[in-house]
C-alpha cells in the first residue's frame, strides 16, 4: 500500500451528450419513424413486435441481467397482464385500468414466487421458475369459467383509445413504442441508481454485498416486482393487440425462453443490450417467415439458436459488448489527468484513549455437526482498540468472525454492538451488523469482478451516501486514501493480490464503519506491502475506528494490537498484551506442539 497520497480534488467533467446517447436516440427515432414513413402493414407489424419484445426483454433483464437470476417463468406476468385486462373489458373497465391492475397483481405474484425461489441458486432457480409457470398454466387451463380454458378468450371488439384496439396500425405502434420507452427508462434509472449497483453487487458476490449493508433478498424482490409489473403491462397491450388469448400462448415456456434469449443475445446486464438482441433477431425471424411462408413453421427457434451460438462463440458479452469495449477506451467523466500529488505527511492525531466496550461477544457456541468450532467464546472490543485474534489453522477464527458480523448465527450466546448514539443492539443479519456500524473484509477477497475499482468502493459508500454523486465522491476520496487512485477506472479483476486486499479494505472504509473486522488482510502480501498495510491500519485506528484483526503475520499483530486473544480448537486459551501472549507456554504449545514448548520453556 502506498503512502497516503491525496490527489488533487477530482473535477467531474461538465456533462456533455456523448456519441452513444445520440446513437441510441437516433435508433429509437428510427424504430418509431420507419413504419410511419413506409406505411406498410407488414412493416408496422415487425416494428410493433420489436417494441413489444424489446420491452419484454428489457424488463426481464432487470431480474435476469442486473440481478443475475435466470428466470424462465416470465410469461406468468405477461399472461396475468393479458388476462386481467381481458377479463375486465366485458365489465366495461378500460384495459388501461386493467393494465395497472395486472401490473399490481403481477408484482405481488412475483414477490410471492421470488420469496422461496431466491433462496435457490443457479439452475435450481431457473427450474423453480419453470415449475411455477407450468403450475399457473395448468391452473389457467383448469379454471375454464374464468379463462376460457383451452378454448381461450376473445377480447370484445370495441375500438378506440379507451379500449386499446384500433382499425389503423399507427396507434398500436405508439403504445408499443411508449411501453418500450417506459421499460428502457426504468431499466436505465435502476442501473444507474444505488438500487442497480446493489443488484449487480449481489449478483457478483452476495456475501460481500451483504457485508456492505445490502439486504440482498429485499433488493432482489424489489427487482422482480418492478420487472413483473413492466412485463405485465406489455402483456396487457399484446393481449389487446392480438384480441384473442389462451393459456398455452400466454403462459408459454417457449415464450419465456425467447424473451431471455433476446437479452442474452444483446448482452445481459446492460440497459440497451436486450433491445439490440431484439432488433437483430425479430426482423431476421419475421423476414424468414415472410419468405418461406408456411414451410417455415418453427423456423424462429432455429434462427434464435443459430444466432445465440454465434454470439456465445464470438461475442460472449452479447452485442452490447461491442459498444462497451469501445466505451471503456474513451475518457471517463472524471478528468483522467487529475494528478496524484503527494500530500505533505500530515501529523497524525495522538492515539485516542480506549473507551467503553463497543462490541461484546458473550458465550458464543457454534457447532458444525459433531464439530464444536467455537466453545463459550466471550470477549469485548473497546472504543479505539485494536484487538488481534490469533490461533493455529482451523482454530475457529473465521467462524467467530462470521458470528460477530451476522453471517452465522451462534447456537447459543449473543453479540451486542453499541450504537453511535448509545445503547446496545443485537443484530441478526449481515446488513443489520452493517447498519450498527460493523464493517468486515473476507479472508478470500471478494471483489465485484465486473465492476471498476471505483464502483466497488461505491458499493460501500452507498451505505451512508444513497445518492450516486455523493457515493462517487466518497469513493474517489477513499480510493485516494487507500492508494487505489491510479487504478480507480480499471476492472477489479485486473488488480494484483495486494491491490485486491486494499480494495477489500477500501470498500469497507467507504461505509464509514465504527468497528472494522479484518480477516487476514496481510496474507499473501510481500514485506513492503505488509509494512504499508500496517501503516494503513494504524491510520484507520487513529481516525477512531475500533479494529478486530485476525492475522497470521505476527509482525503485524505485534505492531498493531493493543490486546490479543488466542483461539485454539474453538476456545480462548490466552488473552493479554501481545508481548505477553506470544511467550505464553499454552500458546507456544498450541502453535508448535508439546515437544517444542517443553524443549524451549519461555
Ligand atoms: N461451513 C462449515 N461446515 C463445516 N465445517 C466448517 C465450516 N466452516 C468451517 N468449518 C470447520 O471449522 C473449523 C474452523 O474453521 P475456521 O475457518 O473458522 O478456522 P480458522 O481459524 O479461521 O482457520 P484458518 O486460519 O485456516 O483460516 C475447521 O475445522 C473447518 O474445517
Amino acid at each position: 500500500m502506498s503512502d497516503v497520497t491525496i490527489p488533487a480534488t477530482p473535477r467531474p467533467a461538465p456533462r456533455r451528450i456523448d456519441g452513444g446517447t445520440i446513437a441510441i436516440a437516433a435508433l429509437l427515432a428510427l424504430i418509431l419513424l420507419v413504419p410511419l414513413l413506409v406505411g406498410d402493414d407488414f412493416v408496422f407489424h415487425v416494428f410493433i413486435t420489436i417494441c413489444l419484445y424489446g420491452a419484454l426483454a428489457t424488463a426481464w433483464n432487470i431480474v435476469g441481467g442486473f440481478a443475475g437470476q435466470l428466470s424462465l417463468g416470465h410469461a406468468i406476468f405477461y399472461g396475468i397482464g393479458a388476462y386481467t385486462a381481458a377479463l375486465l373489458v366485458p365489465l366495461g373497465i378500460s384495459p388501461w385500468i386493467g393494465m395497472l391492475g395486472g401490473a399490481a397483481v403481477s408484482a405481488l405474484v412475483g414477490v410471492g414466487i421470488g420469496l422461496p425461489c431466491f433462496r435457490l441458486r443457479g439452475p435450481f432457480f431457473a427450474l423453480a421458475t419453470i415449475a411455477f409457470l407450468q403450475v399457473i398454466r395448468l391452473l389457467a387451463l383448469h379454471f375454464t369459467g374464468l379463462t376460457g380454458g383451452a378454448v381461450g378468450l376473445m377480447v370484445p371488439l370495441q375500438t378506440g383509445w379507451q379500449w386499446m384496439i384500433f382499425f389503423e396500425r399507427w396507434p398500436s405502434l405508439l403504445i408499443a413504442f411508449g411501453l418500450l420507452a417506459l421499460t428502457l427508462a426504468v431499466a436505465g434509472y435502476i442501473r444507474h441508481s444505488r438500487f442497480g449497483y446493489y443488484l449487480v453487487a449481489t449478483r457478483e458476490r452476495e456475501p460481500a454485498a451483504a457485508a456492505a449493508g445490502v439486504n440482498t433478498l429485499r433488493i432482489r424482490l424489489a427487482a422482480v416486482a418492478v420487472s413483473a409489473a413492466l412485463t405485465s403491462m406489455v402483456g396487457t397491450f399484446h393481449g389487446m393487440y392480438l384480441t384473442f388469448i389462451e393459456p398455452e400462448a400466454m403462459f408459454s415456456l417457449a415464450f419465456s425462453v425467447q424473451i431471455a434469449m433476446f437479452a442474452l443475445i444483446g448482452g445481459i446486464g446492460t440497459v440497451f443490450g436486450p433491445l439490440f438482441g431484439t432488433l437483430l433477431v425479430v426482423p431476421l425471424t419475421e423476414l424468414a417467415r415472410g419468405w418461406l411462408g408456411a414451410s417455415a413453421l418453427g423456423l424462429h427457434g432455429f434462427v434464435y439458436g443459430t444466432v445465440l451460438v454465434l454470439i456465445v462463440l464470438f461475442l460472449p458479452d452479447g452485442l452490447a459488448g461491442l459498444f462497451r469495449r469501445k466505451a471503456t477506451t474513451e475518457a471517463s467523466d472524471v478528468e483522467a489527468s487529475a494528478p496524484a500529488a503527494t500530500a505533505p505527511a500530515e501529523a497524525r492525531p495522538a492515539r485516542r484513549e480506549m473507551g467503553e466496550p463497543i462490541l461484546v461477544a458473550e458465550h458464543l457456541n457454534k457447532r458444525f455437526g459433531g464439530l464444536a468450532v467455537t466453545t463459550d467464546v466471550s470477549f469485548s472490543l473497546r472504543q479505539g482498540e485494536v484487538l488481534g485474534i490469533i490461533g493455529p489453522n482451523g482454530a475457529g477464527k473465521t467462524t467467530l468472525f462470521n458470528q460477530i458480523s451476522g453471517f452465522l448465527a451462534p447456537q447459543s450466546g449473543v453479540v451486542r454492538v453499541r450504537l453511535a448514539e448509545g445503547g446496545f443492539v443485537t443484530p441478526h443479519s449481515p446488513h443489520g451488523f452493517a447498519r450498527a456500524g460493523v464493517g468486515r473484509t473476507f479472508q478470500i477477497v471478494q471483489p465485484f469482478a465486473a465492476m471498476t475499482v471505483l464502483e466497488n468502493i461505491m458499493i460501500g459508500a452507498f451505505h451512508r451516501h444513497p445518492g450516486r454523486a455523493e457515493a462517487r465522491e466518497k469513493a474517489l476520496e477513499t480510493a485516494a486514501r487507500m492508494g487505489l487512485w491510479a487504478q480507480r477506472e480499471v476492472e477489479a479483476r485486473s488488480l494484483t493480490i495486494g491491490g485486491l486486499k486494499r480494495l477489500e479494505i477500501a470498500r469497507v472504509m467507504a461505509m464509514e464503519p465504527r468497528i472494522l473486522l479484518l480477516d487476514e488482510v496481510m496474507a499473501g502480501l510481500n514485506q513492503t506491502d505488509v509494512q504499508r498495510a500496517i501503516r494503513l491500519i494504524e491510520q484507520i485506528r487513529d481516525d477512531g475506528v475500533s479494529v478486530i484483526a485476525i492475522e497470521h503475520v505476527m509482525q503485524a499483530i505485534m505492531a498493531l494490537s493493543d490486546r490479543v486473544i488466542v483461539l485454539n480448537s474453538g476456545r480462548v486459551i490466552a488473552e493479554g498484551l501481545p508481548q505477553d501472549v506470544v511467550r505464553d507456554p499454552t500458546v507456544i504449545e498450541a502453535y508448535l506442539g508439546k515437544d517444542f514448548a517443553h524443549a524451549h520453556p519461555a
